[in-house]
């Protein structure tokens, strides 16, 4: 297996991503009320939050996805806070929503060939990578030529982060990649994670399970109400036990 991954561009000084007092409408509703966040390149932010903090409509709305109201978007400097979607994702960004949005009908290897922009069939993917997805993720092997909807959970939710990585990103935006998998499988997920953190690659994450989260997590920020009401170092984080509690309401 090998661990070479092709480098990515990250040299300039600009944190990767940042918002600015970013608030979201969705209809009448109110959700983000000046989201302040910074993802430092080159390293895992940790998205906390309980729930209905605002997590997800925080990565919809990096995304394009929802359109922020107010505030601004940043990716490497650049405002992107009114580009659609396409356009953000070709600014080098894979965003993995909670539903995975993987296609069931397709086999796994469509599933990936469909992502991966510069191919027009499977020989044309990039091989060194395609044995280096292989080795993170064995199930995609595995299940190359089945189609992604008979798979079970946490091999759906390896193909949906394969997907994401089967071409250089400069950030991987991936919202509870753990949601409702076994121990064993979290921990094959924690051991990807790590590997992609090794290679550079600058990866934002929400995540309710507090161990993935504890394991993995360089930066942290924790929602609560539509706003970040903290960011530091997860380490500062993961030591303090009454932080937890009044951020999160329990400790990690
Ligand atoms: N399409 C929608 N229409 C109306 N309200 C919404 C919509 N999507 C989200 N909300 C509301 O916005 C708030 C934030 O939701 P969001 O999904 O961003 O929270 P979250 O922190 O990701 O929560 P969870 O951890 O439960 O996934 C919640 O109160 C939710 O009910």
């Amino acid at each position: 297996m090998s661990t070479q991954v092709p480098p990515i561009h990250s040299t300039a000084a600009a944190p990767m991503l940042e918002l600015r007092g970013v608030h979201t409408h969705i209809g009448a509703y109110h959700i983000l009320h000046g989201v302040d966040l910074t993802v430092p390149r080159g390293q895992l932010t940790m998205l906390l939050g309980r729930n209905g903090a605002g997590k997800t409509t925080t990565l919809r709305t990096i995304m394009g996805l929802w359109q922020a109201s107010q505030g601004r978007v940043l990716l490497g400097g650049e405002d992107i806070t009114r580009l659609p979607t396409p356009a953000i994702a070709r600014q080098s960004v894979a965003y993995v929503p909670e539903n995975m949005g993987i296609f069931a009908d397709l086999s796994v290897k469509e599933n990936l060939l469909l992502a991966a922009r510069q191919a027009r069939h499977a020989g044309q993917m990039d091989e060194e990578r395609l044995q280096w997805i292989f080795g993170l993720f064995p199930a995609v092997q595995k299940f190359w030529n089945h189609p992604a909807g008979k798979l079970s959970g946490g091999q759906k939710q390896m193909v949906a982060v394969a997907r994401a990585i089967v071409e250089p990103r400069d950030l991987l935006i991936i919202d509870e990649p753990s949601k409702g998998l076994a121990p064993a499988i979290i921990h094959k997920m924690i051991a990807a994670f790590e590997q992609l953190k090794a290679a550079g690659v600058t990866i934002l994450l929400v995540e309710q399970n507090l161990a993935f989260a504890k394991r993995l997590g360089d930066s942290v920020a924790v929602m609560d109400n539509g706003r970040v009401v903290h960011a530091g170092r997860m380490a500062d984080l993961a030591a303090d036990t009454d932080l937890q509690q009044s951020l999160l309401g329990l400790a990690l």
